[in-house]
């Protein structure tokens, strides 16, 4: 006589079992890469006695690298936030790390940017203009600060903020990172996008957008020059915002994109710096990022109809 067919709650069950276990490895292998993690920031402790331990460079490739094995039903965009938790988690045991946030409009807007990324453990903090967050940087009182994209309608009339990067002083902050890397299906502002500033430099990740900044001096020159000027040099570039500071020298400020990895030392930037022989030029690279991933490679299947 064969035996009954299991009943719905039987077959739960059993579906229940397997998830129960699948849970538990889950776990266990979280308690044993915690374990792993805790042994990278004692050396980085005891090899540079480092007071940030955020490496941004790595965190871009790992999330490239999850979402690209990615296979079946389950949601890219909940999968990375699940590895950005797991990530920053880590990263909090490690050493101090906090975030200052700019939200200038006091909407939250940025907040829930940062939360996407910098998860719902580390500390964070809001602040109502862009200078503020850069201070917290510079005084070493955040480790990492979020700020509008320079020329965005969503910054406000402390729009320039990026010419405070504008040095060459140890220890100025830099953009590391570009948010959202993942752009979140339900965030309240599908179009807003932040910089991601800090006192650390930007590692190459294999596909990175690097931002530079040219500060002019004496007679005007058109944004066509420019352009020219950075081609001159090998680098192609896309305009972002410019700062006329004015008075008798003119003083003018451009920040520029390029689609590549370019280090502070790039000898890139020497000539860059030369191809305005009639006007005196300061270039520095203030940073970089890791190019986000697009929507097309978020995609994930469309829900069952009902
Ligand atoms: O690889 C490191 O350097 C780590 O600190 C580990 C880890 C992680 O959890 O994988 C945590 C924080 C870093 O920003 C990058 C990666």
């Amino acid at each position: 006589m064969s035996s009954p067919e299991p009943t719905p709650d039987e077959r739960l069950d059993v579906l229940r079992q397997q998830i129960d276990t699948i849970d538990d490895e889950l776990h266990d292998l979280i308690v044993r890469r915690t374990e792993l993690v805790e042994r990278v920031g004692e050396i980085k402790r005891d090899a540079w006695g480092q007071v940030s331990f955020i490496r941004p460079g790595r965190e871009a490739r790992m999330l490239r690298r999850l979402n690209a094995q990615h296979r079946g039903r389950f949601p890219r965009p909940v999968l990375l936030r699940l590895w950005r938790e797991m990530i920053i988690g880590s990263l909090c045991l490690e050493g101090p790390f906090s975030v200052a946030v700019f939200d200038g409009r006091g909407d939250g807007e940025f907040w829930d940017l940062s939360r996407d990324h910098f998860g719902s453990f580390a500390p964070m903090r809001a602040h109502r203009s862009a200078t503020e967050v850069v201070t917290e940087i510079s005084a070493g009182s955040a480790t990492v600060g979020v700020l509008p994209v320079p020329g965005s309608h969503h910054a406000n009339d402390d729009a320039h903020w990026w010419r405070a990067l504008f040095s060459e002083r140890p220890g100025t902050p830099k953009v590391i990172a570009r948010l959202p890397f993942v752009r979140m299906p339900n965030s309240r502002a599908q179009d807003l996008d932040g910089l991601v500033i800090s006192a650390l430099d930007p590692e190459p990740t294999g596909d990175d957008r690097s931002l530079i900044a040219v500060e002019l001096e004496g007679s005007e020159i058109s944004r066509d020059r420019l352009f020219e000027g950075f081609e001159r040099a090998g680098l192609r570039a896309r305009w972002i915002d410019s700062h006329v500071t004015g008075g008798p020298a003119n003083l003018r400020t451009h920040l520029l994109e390029v689609p590549e990895f370019v280090a502070a030392d790039d000898e890139r930037l020497g000539r860059l710096r030369n191809s305005f022989p009639d006007v005196a030029a300061r270039v520095i690279a203030i940073g970089g990022y890791a190019t986000p991933l697009t929507l097309d490679e978020l995609r994930y299947p469309a829900p069952p109809a009902s």
